[in-house]
């Protein structure tokens, strides 16, 4: 795994945290919470295409009940993934990392990374697993390449909010998002290819499989 990206590959355009732009909170219930920031960071094409072209980018399959057998079976995830831990991720994760431990008060330490290639590719409705260790943990997702849908819905049932996520945009879940809510990023058709970075903190490290 390498620890920096080729440096040429950022030109002029460095992707960098805008310190302007502050988060507008959107509040779920009265314990959850998300923050949204449009355009919270600077160069979000330059880390779209370093990303793509040079993150270990791997399929993961996971186990799957089939109602027509009543056995399980692998899938495989429609979107590609990878993941470090922040100290050893390419350029300019630590920095971002930084800049939400700045802002969040906890320490960053895990960042995964999804790849939307189309918008056949999709997350399905699921909380992450760091609740089963974080009563409120702060999930923070960046952004990069073509807008998709993100939407997120209670557990117990009621209305879902749907927003709309693009290059460079910052979203963060926090509270007890995770165990009350579940959020999703549908399949759009004609969606361009998209980059989600996930920063995790306090995190044990890396699991098979979502939710
Ligand atoms: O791509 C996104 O914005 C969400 C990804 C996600 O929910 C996850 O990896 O757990
Ligand atoms: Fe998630």
């Amino acid at each position: 795994m390498t620890a920096a990206w080729t440096p040429s590959l950022f030109g002029g355009g460095e992707p960098a945290p805008d310190p302007t732009v502050v988060p507008r909170r959107i509040v779920l219930d009265e314990t959850s919470w998300v923050d949204l920031a449009p355009a919270w960071l600077a160069g979000a094409d330059a880390w779209f295409d370093a990303i793509v072209a040079e993150a270990p980018w791997n399929q993961r399959r996971r186990r799957m009940y089939d109602p027509a057998t009543g056995g399980s079976g692998n899938v495989m995830e429609p979107r590609l993934t990878c993941g470090w831990r922040v100290a050893e991720a390419p350029d300019p994760a630590p920095a971002v990392a930084g800049a939400l431990t700045a802002r969040y008060g906890v320490r960053f330490d895990r960042v995964s990374a999804d790849y939307y290639r189309h918008g056949d590719d999709s997350v399905a409705w699921h909380g992450d697993r760091v609740r089963y260790t974080h009563e409120a943990p702060i999930v923070a997702i960046v952004s990069l390449g073509a807008p998709r849908r993100f939407g997120l819905r209670p557990v117990g049932g009621g209305p879902s909010t749907r927003l709309t996520v693009a290059g460079g945009d910052l979203l963060v879940m926090g509270g007890r998002c995770q165990h009350d809510w579940q959020h999703t990023v549908p399949k759009w058709p004609g969606a361009g290819p998209r980059v989600s970075v996930t920063f995790r903190h306090d995190d044990p490290g890396p699991r098979p499989s979502i939710a």
